[in-house]
Parts: structure tokens; sequence; C-alpha cells
């Protein structure tokens, strides 16, 4: 385990990336991300040790948009198993934006993958529940067992504005229902990904999820299970293939670190044997990344020789 890194070297790392801030723009088609402060920049490590160092605005909270579309996976791989997942929602990275829904048409017109968001709407829907609100409560419960943390929530005021402006995401839904792939109420699927998205934390809460599934889903202080080993695997594998959206390849060449990243401008990375590794900056390039958060872990994995390839 690289444990050179140290809170001064993260510090003053946070500075030299902080001007990137400006190159990008806060995400506003949810308009209550459009509020964020793009000053507001954070970095967390979590290692699988247990220990941990961070730097900026650690108190800063961000709800996870995207990122939750890992965590909805794997509780969705519990409770329904590979197969049946996979027969809903395929393996394949897109190279499209994360709301398209063109190759959604091609056959089979199932979605391509679970870190689009028309899979990402899908797995929500394979959860457990019989209502969106038992879904995300389970999905919090997950998140609190991950986490060890009992206080995190959901921003009500940034699930209800996404629910409210979510055209694409009900499109996606509806092109769907007409397969067969979701069936049920829209507005409730709909409803419980909003609630998923909006689950808030800050940055020392997501290195440590991140550090689980580098911890193979044990949890890092008991070494219980939590999230089956092959479980885990799978979805560090999406994080690799899919995890930046259509910038998943450049990352790979640049970052070389499996990690998800989500539009409020937080990026979680999982390195088996290391740790997590958590980035918040709200500023964000066209394909929808965090341009500090990217700058950042590409100046980490290179001075440290994080990449696993
Ligand atoms: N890329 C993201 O973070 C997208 C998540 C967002 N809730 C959406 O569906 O549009």
């Amino acid at each position: 385990m690289n444990k050179e890194i140290t809170t001064e070297i993260l510090e003053e790392w946070l500075e030299n990336v902080r001007p990137y801030a400006y190159d990008g723009q806060v995400a506003d088609y949810i308009p209550a991300l459009s509020r964020q402060n793009p000053e507001e920049l954070a970095v967390a490590i979590h290692y699988i040790d247990g220990s941990s160092i961070h730097a900026g605005e650690i108190e800063a909270t961000f709800t996870l948009q995207s990122i939750t579309k890992v965590i909805s996976l794997a509780l969705a791989l519990m409770d329904n198993g590979e197969d049946y997942v996979f027969d809903h929602v395929g393996m394949e990275p897109t190279g499209d934006p994360f709301h398209s829904i063109y190759r959604l048409e091609q056959l089979p017109s199932k979605p391509l993958n679970p870190m689009i968001n028309a899979g990402a709407l899908s797995v929500t829907h394979m959860i457990h529940g019989d209502t969106p609100d038992e879904k995300v409560g389970r999905l919090l419960s997950f998140v609190h067992e991950m986490t060890d943390d009992h206080t995190i929530g959901y921003n009500e005021e940034v699930a209800a504005s996404e629910f409210e402006t979510a055209f694409l995401n009900r499109s996606l839904l509806f092109y769907m229902k007409q397969h067969q792939i979701v069936t049920g109420s829209v507005e409730e699927t709909l409803d419980a990904y909003t609630k998923q998205c909006a689950i808030e934390v800050n940055v020392p809460q997501l290195a440590r999820i991140g550090a689980l599934f580098a911890n193979e889903g044990r949890d890092l202080d008991s070494g219980r299970q939590i999230i089956p080993k092959h479980f885990a695997r799978i979805c560090k594998t999406f994080m690799v293939t899919c995890g930046m959206y259509d910038a998943s390849g450049s990352f790979a060449i640049k970052v070389g670190m499996p990690a998800k990243s989500g539009v409020s401008g937080s990026v979680v990375a999982s390195l088996n044997g290391f740790g997590g590794i958590a980035v918040y900056g709200p500023s964000l390039d066209e394909k929808g990344n965090s341009v500090v958060g990217l700058r950042l872990l590409e100046l980490l994995s290179n001075r440290y020789d994080l990449s696993i390839f």
C-alpha cells in the first residue's frame, strides 16, 4: 500500500488544481445543482487499513448523482442475482453521453450497461421494495452499512428539482416500458431514481465507500462481507469500462483507476490493495466530469504510480 501521500501533499495539490475550476461549469440541467459553489473543493483518501487523510472543504456535502449507479447495481445484484440483472441490462460501454436514448433504439432494446441513465433506471427498478420509498430506504440502509454512518440521507430539494425536470429520464423509462425492460409506474421508478441520485455525503464518507469496494466488499473495521466479492468486482469493472461516461477511455489511459463520477462534480476511485479516493469539485467539463477531480486524480496517479494497468 502506497502511504507516502500526506495531508500536506493533498493540500498543496488541491491549491495547484484550484484554477481549473474556472475551466468548467456547474451542472444546471437539474436546477438545484446550479446553486453549487464551483469554488468548493475537497479530497479524501481512505486506505483499506482504515486510516484516512483529507484536504479542502471536507464538511461540504454534495449529492452522489451517478455515483449511486454503482451502489444500486451492487444492491440489485444482491437482490436478484447476476443472471436476472444482466438479462435486463447489458455489459458493454456505449461511448455515448450518459443520458443518450440513441442506443436503446438498436437491438437488443435493453440498455447497454448499468452506468448510463437507461441502464441505471432499469437497475433501480430491479431493487426490491414495494414503493419508491421502500427501495430508497433499502439503498440508504446499504449506504449506512458501507460507511458505518447512519446519518446519511438524501437531499429532498435536489430530488424534487430533478423529478420535476427529468423529461429525458421519463422518456428512457417509457421506451423501456414499451419493451418490457421495466414494468409498472414510470413515475414511481423515477421517484426512486431521483431520490437515489440525491443521496448526500461528504468526501470522507465517499472515500470510505470507495475503500469498501477496494477491500473486495468487506467492511473495513469488522471484515464482514457487505457486498459479495464477485459483485464488488463486477461493479469495479464497470467503473473501468464506463465509469466516466464517454471519457472512460481517456481516463483509463491518463489515470488508470476504477472510478465513477456524478454531475454534482464528485468522483470516487477504488483501488484494490490501496483504498478509496474521493474528490469533490462541482465545475464540470463537457462530458459531465469534475474538471478538478480529473486533474487531481491524474496527478496522484502519475506521481504515485497508481494506475492499475
Ligand atoms: N451523470 C449523472 O450524474 C446523472 C445523474 C442525474 N441524476 C441524471 O439522471 O441525469
